[in-house]
């Protein structure tokens, strides 16, 4: 079955061209298609290019800080993305490797580099597949140097001299007689680059499985995709998985005292951004957010940013926000809090009055909470505390009010399915086996969380996954057993009716909205 371009929503990186050929690698080899093993057999079976070393600890260079950021997801998992700061992990540490040299732009151009090849990488191991004799026996940083190579070439297009800048850097990081095997390589990608093969459309082939064709031309993994064919169908699987490999759109929050809220402060942006950044009120909250589709890097260079005017953050974990409603002198617990972009908007909606007890199990990542609070002036509002929350009421019985807290929120730890744009290494990092995992941890936190809420108090439960099993069947057997608590439907009066779902709850989807995918549910304790 053949996929019109029309149905395919891609991304400039992701251009639909007219009718080529199937997907399904070609049966007989061309001469541009032998393994290069053919050519450098001395190259490709010796130990030369098995022991490629790790990059320098200062890359010079766009290139070469893509290989090393590449090195750190596949040996660290740390990805640092666009927005995030550089000298900070996911973990809250700072990357062993140090700083990098290279100058904003250039990681700019990095970080781009390595998040279109970590959304392209299935797709591009399948066209480097019949040149690698052994692919599965390649060092990482030389096989991640050919998807960057592949991904120049065949993606945006770049001219053939780049090869020469490829075989340079292997040479610089690896052995010279890498430089050889990088060529060989990249040479015969050009002849699929002349091809126009990664512009080829998607060519269904019925004897061959859907989740593993689709996973296959967009670059997920199978199992993902299956999961999604199930939940969507086939076409609305096509658009998700399009939005997936789509670049990333930032929400940016503005600080409540900001004269003119979001507008006033677009109106003083901009007389500074540069003509090419896309920015504008937020659709779903535009009292409280604004919505970046490009320049976000322009935008967290402002003045503004740094005087704590304006904060990265989703939208959708802005509207887990006001599920919550925080109001002034309530007693607050976020039971999962770390980073803490959604402590610190629910502090900055409390006028200064009440307390959130901001707990995460991670005191590295509480770190990063407790010094943003510090810039928005919000600490006195804000007490972190390291612990599991299972552990609180052995540990920190003082920290508990009397009766309970008011609101508990659980932003429970996910698979992250709604993020796959921003967290463009995350599909590779998940694992089929994470997801029941993750469902028993949300289970825990959420039975935990039902002993601290007050009578008539309330407990929000959110994840930033679009799988049914941490969303809606997790609310559904939680209120199996707990019979206290009921669902209290959302209502549209402080969020658009269009992400509330037919049971009331926030029901957000990358591909439907335009924003990150999210789940949140709002239950109230009746006895
Ligand atoms: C989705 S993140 C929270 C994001 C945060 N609410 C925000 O808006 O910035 C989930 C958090 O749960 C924390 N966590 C995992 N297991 C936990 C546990 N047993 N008790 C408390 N926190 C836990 C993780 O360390 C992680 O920081």
């Amino acid at each position: 079955m053949f996929i019109p371009a029309s149905l395919s929503h891609t991304s400039a990186a992701f251009k639909p061209q007219p009718a080529g050929p199937s997907l399904q690698g070609p049966r007989r080899l061309s001469s541009a298609q032998r393994p290069v093993k053919e050519l450098l057999p001395q190259i490709t079976s010796g130990e030369a290019v098995q022991t490629s070393k790790l990059p320098r600890k200062n890359p010079k260079s766009a290139r070469e800080a893509a290989v090393l950021q590449l090195e750190r997801i596949s040996s660290q998992g740390t990805y640092i993305h666009i927005g995030k700061r550089a000298d900070v992990t996911e973990a809250g540490k700072p990357p062993v490797n140090g700083r990098l040299e290279v100058d904003a732009r250039a990681q700019k151009s990095a970080t781009g580099l390595v998040a279109g090849v970590l959304k392209s990488q299935r797709r591009l191991d399948h066209l480097l597949s019949p040149f690698l004799a052994k692919p599965e026996g390649l060092a990482p940083g030389l096989l991640n140097l050919l998807r960057l190579g592949a991904y120049e070439l065949l993606v945006f297009n770049k001219p053939g001299r780049i090869v020469n800048e490829y075989v340079q850097l292997a040479k610089q990081l690896s052995h010279s007689r890498a430089g050889g095997f990088v060529n060989a390589v990249l040479r015969k990608v050009t002849q699929l680059q002349e091809a126009q093969v990664w512009q080829q459309p998607l060519q269904l082939d019925a004897a061959a499985s859907l989740s593993d064709q689709l996973g296959l031309y967009y670059s997920h993994p199978s199992w993902m995709v299956q999961r999604w064919l199930q939940q969507f169908g086939q076409v609305e699987t096509i658009d998700l998985l399009c939005a997936n490999n789509r670049l990333p759109e930032y929400g940016i929050r503005v600080s409540p005292g900001v004269e003119g809220g979001p507008q006033g402060l677009l109106e003083d942006l901009q007389v500074r951004l540069p003509a090419e950044v896309e920015v504008s009120a937020s659709e779903y909250l535009p009292d409280y957010f604004l919505h970046t589709v490009r320049g976000l890097q322009d935008m967290i260079s402002m003045p503004q940013f740094k005087a704590g005017q304006m904060q990265v953050m989703s939208e959708s974990a802005g509207m887990v926000v006001r599920l919550l409603d925080p109001q002034p002198g309530e007693r607050i617990l976020d039971a999962c809090a770390a980073p803490g972009s959604k402590t610190l908007f629910a502090a900055s909606l409390m006028q200064g009055k009440g307390q959130i007890v901001a707990l995460d199990s991670k005191a590295a990542r509480l770190k990063l909470l407790e010094s943003a609070a510090r810039k928005q002036g919000l600490s006195s509002m804000i007490h972190p505390v390291a612990c599991q929350l299972q552990d609180l009421q052995q540990q920190h019985p003082e920290l508990i009010p009397l009766g309970g807290f008011d609101t508990v929120l659980v932003d429970a730890p996910c698979s992250g399915t709604g993020t796959l744009a921003k967290r463009a290494d995350l599909r590779w990092q998940r694992l089929p086996d994470d997801l029941s995992d993750l469902c028993t941890l949300q289970a825990t936190l959420l039975d935990a969380a039902a002993a601290l809420v007050r009578m008539r108090g309330f407990l929000v439960y959110s994840t930033c996954s679009i799988e049914d099993d941490e969303d809606e069947a997790q609310i559904l057997s939680f209120l199996q057993r707990h019979t206290n608590f009921k669902a209290v439907p959302s209502q549209a009066t402080c969020l658009p009716q269009s992400v509330i779902s037919s049971d009331g709850f926030l029901r957000i989807f990358q591909h439907r909205h335009g924003i990150e995918g999210a789940f949140a549910a709002v239950l109230q304790r009746e006895q």
